[in-house]
């Protein structure tokens, strides 16, 4: 297993509710469940079929674009600093901000440039317009053969989306019947991965372990093993979810993550707020909250075993001698464990193997199942985002 856990609590566990969630969810056929029957021959076809489709992309342009929104645009976003792909610039377009759009506009080649744009609905207001506004400047600008310069992924669904990309003669692949923020093995993250020359096949295999451990170890799994610790939380009424990391290709991560935590969870008066840290900024910015506020805190620490970053000068300064940045990152990052420690602040530690896609695709999967099976331990839906609708209404009604 390409991830580990370790925290500084001795937790209750729970063992028969745990159960219980697992066998609910082996049984479940629900579209919702589709993640948990995920295996390698689903992987192996899917990412045969986009292997072609992302070839031609590399060799048609210098820039790729995606647009969308949530969980759209966090998934493929977790990966933004791992592009290991020198001939490809690789973008996110996820605001309606007209000042960062129009600058951002002036800054692309845009005969140079693919936009992928994603979204499971087709319905999204922020999505749909973005693309109208993107088609009318290529148009403006007498771009010929718009059409290849759009990728759709989208819902099986008729939509407002699926109908522009059908008028412009656009390539449609199909986003997976499952729930934009927990689609992170399906083509949403698949085919940006391919793009970045990263292994998406190590990255579903990453994935598919965690998943069949949790389906088949049952209590020895690294889930089962973990969820004390957040139930305990929920249990003590700590409200806020620290989720850190001192690896900063992480920081994207910890978005998506923090979308996964906030929608599955926040329903019916229940849920835990998260929030994201990075060290070593918010040393400087935020620890004094942390260790001498209001203890509401937890922490996940997220990190990896090793870096790998060779040939890095040591430096010598204030009494340290013969240091690279490595050794004082890792200093840092041990030091601020055990200071959370000492200050009786609840922390976890998820330590991963490495950078590698397979690490990634055991961390995203990881964090997805505790976070659904810790909503179905306290009797909340996880799936879904029912009070996010009336907000959207509201908007639509103001621009009619
Ligand atoms: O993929 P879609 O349908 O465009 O949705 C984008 C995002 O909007 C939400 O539905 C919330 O409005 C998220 O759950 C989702 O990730």
């Amino acid at each position: 297993m390409n991830i580990k856990l370790s925290s500084n609590m001795e937790c209750f566990q729970r063992g028969e509710e745990f159960l219980k969630v697992l066998h609910y969810i082996k049984d479940n056929s629900a579209p919702d469940y589709k993640l948990f029957s995920f295996n390698s021959s689903y992987y192996y076809n899917l990412t045969n079929l986009l292997e072609p489709i992302a070839r031609q992309i590399k060799e048609d342009c210098r820039t790729v674009v995606m647009v969308g929104m949530g969980g759209a645009i966090l998934n493929p976003k977790t990966f933004a600093l791992f592009n290991r792909n020198a001939d490809l610039n690789i973008e996110y377009l996820d605001t309606l901000d007209p000042i960062y759009f129009q600058s951002f506009i002036k800054r692309i080649e845009l005969k140079q440039t693919k936009f992928l744009i994603i979204s499971k609905s087709g319905e999204t207001l922020e999505t749909i317009s973005l693309c109208l506004t993107l088609i009318k400047i290529f148009e403006q600008q007498g771009i010929k053969n718009i059409n290849k310069h759009f990728i759709f992924i989208t819902g099986f669904k008729d939509s407002t989306l699926k109908e522009i990309a059908i008028n412009l003669g656009s390539t449609i692949l199909p986003h997976e019947e499952i729930g934009g923020r927990f689609a992170s093995f399906t083509n949403i993250n698949l085919l940006p991965l391919m793009l970045m020359n990263q292994d998406a096949h190590a990255f579903c295999e990453g994935g598919e372990e965690v998943l069949r451990d949790f389906l088949y170890n049952r209590e020895e799994s690294l889930i089962a093993k973990g969820m004390p610790f957040l139930t305990n939380m929920v249990e003590n009424k700590y409200s806020i979810h620290i989720n850190m990391s001192y690896a900063k290709s992480l920081h994207n991560f910890l978005e998506w993550n923090k979308q996964i935590i906030a929608e599955s969870l926040g329903k019916e008066g229940f849920g835990i707020t998260p929030m994201c840290a990075h060290g070593p900024e918010d040393q400087h910015s935020q620890l004094q909250l942390y260790l001498d506020g209001s203890k509401d805190k937890f922490f996940s620490l997220y990190n990896f075993a090793i870096y790998k970053a060779p040939n890095l000068p040591a430096v010598e300064f204030q009494g340290i001698f013969n240091k690279t940045i490595e050794d004082l990152i890792l200093a840092q990052y041990k030091a601020f464990v055990d200071i959370l420690s000492e200050h009786k602040i609840p922390t976890r530690q998820i330590t991963m193997l490495d950078d590698s896609a397979k690490s990634l695709g055991a961390l995203m999967m990881f964090s997805m199942i505790e976070t659904i099976v810790l909503g179905l331990m306290n009797n909340i839906n996880p799936f879904g985002q029912p009070a996010v609708e009336g907000m959207k209404q509201l908007v639509y009604k103001l621009l009619k």
